[in-house]
């Protein structure tokens, strides 16, 4: 059998699939084992894999390639040549300490390639696109250097960039692109994760000496998992209780010194280490206490409060709920990187899953006939093709919310909370219900660590906790869409933004008589969508006036209504996803990458 054979039949599968035809008895034959060849050592590729390369990874391309060019060309990125090709992947069997080491290595080796320049002191959506782009080629080969990168540039860099005004930008962006000085981001604690607001570290200022002194009062006020800080961070932003005249101001930000240049740990600043995680072991995850540790008043960042040198609290957002808000800003540009990282982790797992199904046989359907091909059963067609396809669409909506966020304005950093949370709630669980499902699929070669997805599992289990749990964040998004219904019927005001205007029109009409063509129909589908979100929304927000009716404050009507809450949380994330990609679907023209209209219609 040539490779063109073996590339038109691996197509007629997937076709056949994909057009839900009924396969061809033929398409049992007697084929060795193992003879697959993967597409792209193919030149009878039906679909231009140059063009869907440039769909699906959006911008930047050329840097993408340059920078996997980079991690081939070092021994440090574990480079394996096997058959013509080469294979690189962190060796997750060394020891903790072995990782750590090897992830700060990796990071001096890209750094002296100049592959950060510009990912703080550069500004703009081009600037921000190039350092998404290799952010995200860095993932895709290892999560704890992409974790490790992310806490140093978007927590503690972008904390910099956006609690921080002028004298911070001055003093701290180029000295933490250069790696001078290495960052961290302190702000969940051992009592206190997700209620950030709960928070124990104190702060109080003394107008005497002109410093802030920053103090952990209690155990459970210890910083806890922070990324950087049992090995390596010289610098950390500390999340705090302001304390001013004895009065509370709530949670604000300054910057701490905790190692000097030679590593050694400051006076009054206390570390211990996390120790070994399920994953994520190149990053050194820490544990830091707070002695009466003062800072110069200079250290507060600024950006959305400040403190006179004679002790005076000011700031100009005077509502303290939005000025907690202002504070959580830096943590956005981690869920829109989560997002996207977990799609990329969904899309390699599956490749190796389909790949394998598309090698590995089992059982033969006729006595010393040939053994079925895996992704011959229709049952795994059905465990593997769906989500496929889904993750395919999921591309769509990563993309458009990097680039909602690269294009951010005052205006619209509401919008891009809320679908920055949807998002990486849904992106993050459907990439962990994907591993496992090509985990399964691979059989015993998905346990081995060097097939990556059964490692994938342990790596990225923590995306749906860190930067947003995601429960918490679909509760979020529920209250958000709450107020937004609420705000609508009072004012009598028409739904505008997040995708709402559909609740302007007519409840959609769904026929009585639903054919083939009509369920296929893509404007059917929305509507179906649509009709869901809606009755939620609706059925949410009579649940928790309900509740109040009957004596219960809003925030215990929300948390009792929880079950509504998270549908709808999930309906809008779906929706929005399903229109992100019928409206790109609708843009790319009729082609190889469009072959089969006959989906749509
Ligand atoms: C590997 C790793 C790296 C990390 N890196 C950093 C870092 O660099 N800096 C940093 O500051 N933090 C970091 N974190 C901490 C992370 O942000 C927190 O773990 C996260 O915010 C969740 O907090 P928690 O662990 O206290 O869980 P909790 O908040 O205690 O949540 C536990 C469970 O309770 C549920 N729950 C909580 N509240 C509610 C509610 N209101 N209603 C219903 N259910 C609820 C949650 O859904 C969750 O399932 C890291 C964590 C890990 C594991």
């Amino acid at each position: 059998m040539t490779d063109n054979d073996r590339v038109s039949r691996r197509t007629e599968v997937l076709t056949n699939h994909l057009l839900r035809r009924t396969p061809p008895p033929s398409l049992l034959r007697p084929l060795p084992c193992l003879s697959y060849s993967p597409p792209e050592l193919s030149n009878t590729i039906s679909f231009d894999t140059r063009e869907m390369r440039k769909l699906m990874d959006c911008h930047n391309l050329e840097d993408r390639d340059w920078l996997f060019s980079l991690i081939l060309q070092s021994p440090l990125f574990n480079p394996r040549h096997r058959a013509g090709r080469f294979f690189v992947c962190p060796d997750y069997n060394q020891p903790m300490e072995h990782q750590r080491q090897a992830t700060m290595k990796r990071i001096a080796y890209l750094l002296d390639k100049g592959v950060f320049r510009g990912w703080l002191t550069g500004n703009g959506p081009e600037q921000e696109l190039r350092k998404l782009a290799l952010h995200e080629v860095i993932g895709m080969y290892d999560h704890s250097l992409a974790v490790k990168l992310g806490v140093h540039f978007f927590l503690w860099g972008g904390a910099v960039k956006f609690l921080g005004t002028k004298r911070h930008h001055d003093k701290w962006l180029n000295s933490t692109e250069n790696y001078d000085i290495k960052g961290c981001f302190a702000m969940s604690e051992l009592g206190h994760g997700s209620n950030v607001r709960g928070i124990e570290t104190v702060t109080t200022y003394d107008s005497n000496t002109g410093e802030f002194v920053i103090n952990t009062p209690c155990e459970s006020g210890q910083k806890y998992w922070i990324g950087g800080a049992a090995n390596h961070a010289t610098h950390t932003i500390v999340f705090s209780q302001l304390y001013i005249n004895g009065s509370n101001q709530g949670v604000h930000a300054f910057i701490a010194q905790i190692r000097d240049s030679d590593g050694n740990i400051c006076p009054n600043i206390r570390i211990a280490d996390c120790g070994h995680k399920i994953g994520l072991n190149g990053v050194d995850n820490g544990r830091i206490w707070f002695d009466n540790v003062r800072i110069p008043r200079e250290n507060l960042l600024n950006s959305v409060a400040d403190v006179s040198p004679s002790g005076e609290y000011l700031s100009a957002i005077k509502n303290a709920d939005q000025r907690f808000a202002a504070f959580l800003a830096p943590l956005t540009s981690g869920r829109v990187t989560i997002a996207v990282s977990a799609v990329y982790i969904s899309k390699i797992s599956l490749a190796i899953a389909i790949r394998y199904a598309l090698t590995r046989r089992a059982f033969s359907i006729t006595p010393n006939g040939p053994e079925v091909l895996l992704l011959d059963y229709p049952s795994h067609q059905r465990r593997l093709l769906p989500l496929l396809a889904k993750v395919y669409a999921m591309s769509f909506a990563a993309n458009e919310l990097k680039m909602m966020y690269v294009n951010r304005t005052p205006k619209s950093n509401k919008a891009i909370h809320i679908v920055s949370s949807a998002y990486k709630a849904t992106l993050t669980w459907n990439n962990m219900r994907t591993l496992q499902e090509c985990r399964e699929a691979c059989g015993g070669q998905g346990v081995k660590s060097e097939n990556r997805v059964g490692n994938f599992m342990g790596e990225f289990d923590v995306h749906s906790t860190f930067e947003g749990d995601n429960n918490v964040l679909m509760q979020q998004i529920s209250k958000a869409l709450f107020a937004e219904y609420v705000a609508s019927q009072k004012k009598k005001k028409p739904f505008s933004g997040l995708g709402l205007e559909h609740m302007n029109k007519p409840l959609p009409v769904i026929p009585s008589q639903l054919t083939s063509s009509y369920i296929r129909n893509s404007e059917f589908q929305i509507d179906l969508f649509h009709l869901r979100e809606r009755d939620l929304l609706r059925r949410f927000a009579e649940e928790v006036s309900e509740y109040q009716s009957r004596g219960e404050s809003k925030e215990s009507a929300f948390i009792l209504s929880y079950q509504l809450a998270e549908e709808l949380g999930r309906a809008f994330s779906e929706r929005a996803i399903l229109k992100t990609f019928m409206e790109a679907e609708s843009t790319v023209p009729a082609g190889s990458l469009k072959v089969n209209q006959i989906i749509a219609c």
